[in-house]
């Protein structure tokens, strides 16, 4: 049944997830901080900053009220930058006239309090504002997916009737959506591949091979289920999309804007270079610094992100890092990922 339907963050993400949603036929409303990004969507069905040369559905209407967008909607899907999470969310609670549906598609781990996007949703919202919580995670670049190319994702909250109605918000002949109740490893999985994408896109501008690549994919698949098994999520959840699949997607992608930082970054530029000339969020960064924290705090072993918290906080050369990590002890593959959870 067709919903109206708030996107909140008109970025690329929220803006192809908007195209997903008018081609299922609900009425939806995308909100724009910057006027003038409004005026483009609405006049010339373009968003040429973010999703250069797509020509938008004509019944996609932008507004840069919030108010406008999400007062009287059935669900609220919330894509701005994780940085950006808490003021939304705030905003959020004096506009809603009844508890919504809210559905995120943020990838990160708040600096800090250490927090899941999630946890600190359920932080900030209140119980008038919404009915549930839901993720929705897995390889996806906006790029193709406002070029209508077969995607899949999934979508993870605690109650199995929110995640079918997420999916049924979603689901098009385009845009398969896949259901998972495990929200802590869907929202790890997405959060942390941004990590590893950083590190095989300086690989490349090292000039490193494939080996190198799949090298660093599949032991940071490991040192991923590691974190996220301890953390409490089911460790099947990271072979699924929104583990192995995003990882996948993320690190071998020119869409990938981690990816594409960790090259310039291995080539030699400057993080403050890199993220200067990217013009788009790049989670990856700020939640290298998140999970170095919470990996210390629960002392599990990321000896990845380790090495990439040191090139991108305290100047490692992205050469050294790799030897760094090449020259450790010697380990077994495979590991036990119970709770007494040894490495050796
Ligand atoms: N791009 C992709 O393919 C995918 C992205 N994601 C995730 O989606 C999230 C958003 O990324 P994406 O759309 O790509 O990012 P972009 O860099 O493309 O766009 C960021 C958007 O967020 C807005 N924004 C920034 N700060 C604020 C703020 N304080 N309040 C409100 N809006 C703000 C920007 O507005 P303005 O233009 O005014 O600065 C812009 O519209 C990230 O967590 C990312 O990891 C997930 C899956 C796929
Ligand atoms: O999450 C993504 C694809 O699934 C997008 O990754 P980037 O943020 O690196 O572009």
């Amino acid at each position: 049944m067709p919903a109206s339907v708030a996107v909140l963050g008109a970025g690329s993400w929220g803006t192809a997830l908007a195209v997903v949603l008018c081609d299922n036929g609900h009425k939806v409303k995308l909100w724009a901080r910057r006027e003038e990004q409004v005026q483009e969507i609405n006049e010339q069905k373009t968003n040429e900053a973010y999703l250069p040369g797509r020509r938008l559905p004509d019944q996609l209407e932008a507004t840069s009220s919030i108010q406008e967008a999400a007062s009287t909607a059935d669900a609220v899907v919330s894509v701005v930058p994780t940085s950006a999470v808490r003021e939304t969310m705030q905003t959020l609670n004096g506009v809603v006239q009844h508890p919504v549906l809210l559905i995120h598609a943020t990838k990160g781990i708040e600096p800090g309090s250490l927090k899941r996007v999630s946890e600190m949703m359920e932080e900030e919202l209140e119980e008038r504002t919404v009915r549930g919580i839901a993720v929705l995670s897995g390889p996806s670049h906006a790029e193709e997916v406002s070029e209508r190319q077969p995607t899949t994702v999934t979508v993870s909250s605690a109650e199995l009737k929110h995640q079918e109605e997420a999916q049924d918000l979603f689901m098009t002949q385009h845009f398969r959506v896949y259901t998972n109740p495990d929200v802590i490893g869907v929202e790890l999985g997405g959060a942390l591949k941004n990590i590893i994408a950083l590190g095989i896109g300086m690989t490349d501008g090292l000039d490193y091979g494939d080996n190198a690549k799949a090298a660093l994919m599949t032991r940071g698949l490991a040192e991923i289920t590691r974190l996220g098994s301890r953390l409490g999520a089911d460790p099947l959840t990271f072979s699924g999309l929104s583990g192995l699949g995003d990882l996948i997607v993320t690190c071998t992608s020119e869409h990938s804007r981690n990816f594409r930082c960790g090259r310039m970054l291995g080539e030699g530029w400057s993080l403050d270079d890199v993220l200067e000339q990217m013009g788009m969020v790049v989670e990856g960064v700020k939640t290298t610094k998140a999970v170095q924290s919470l990996a210390a705090s629960y002392d599990v072993e990321m000896p990845i992100t380790d090495a990439l918290y040191e090139v991108l906080f305290n100047g490692l050369d992205p050469k050294e890092a790799s030897e760094r990590l090449m020259g450790r002890v010697k380990k077994r593959e495979v590991e036990d990922l119970g709770p007494s959870n040894s490495t050796q």
